[in-house]
């Protein structure tokens, strides 16, 4: 199967567990790799038959600023949802990093795979 990628994606949003979290924005950086088939894409040119990585993108941050979760767990697995639901896509990995969150590690975060 092909793959429709984004990497680093930058979103801004309160997020975390502890209260001084709920006061402001923290970076959240998303990696995200579609599989589905590009041929009928390809071969009409045609951005309709397209999964279209500025829309997953866009949608991903209307997401992240319209729910307010404490896990980056829940976000994600609404986040994979979403993608399945709106777009032709067999399976997404996403990837969300957090860097603010552990002073001592570069960044932390979590990873899945779902399927349709
Ligand atoms: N597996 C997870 N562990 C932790 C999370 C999380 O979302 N998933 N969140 C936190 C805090 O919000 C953290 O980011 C602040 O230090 C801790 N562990």
């Amino acid at each position: 199967m092909d793959k429709v990628y984004i990497s680093q994606l930058h979103v801004e949003t309160i997020i975390g567990v502890y209260d001084f979290e709920k006061e402001s924005k923290q970076s959240l950086y998303f990696d995200v790799e579609m599989l589905t088939d590009i041929r009928e894409a390809a071969k009409t040119d045609d951005i309709q038959l397209a999964v279209d990585y500025a829309k997953v993108s866009e949608r991903i941050e209307q997401v992240c600023q319209q729910v307010t979760v404490e896990l980056l767990e829940t976000l994600i697995e609404m986040l994979a949802a979403m993608i399945l639901s709106e777009f032709s896509v067999a399976q997404v990995t996403l990837r969300v990093s957090k860097p603010q969150a552990v002073a001592k590690a570069s960044t932390v975060g979590v990873e899945i795979t779902r399927s349709r």
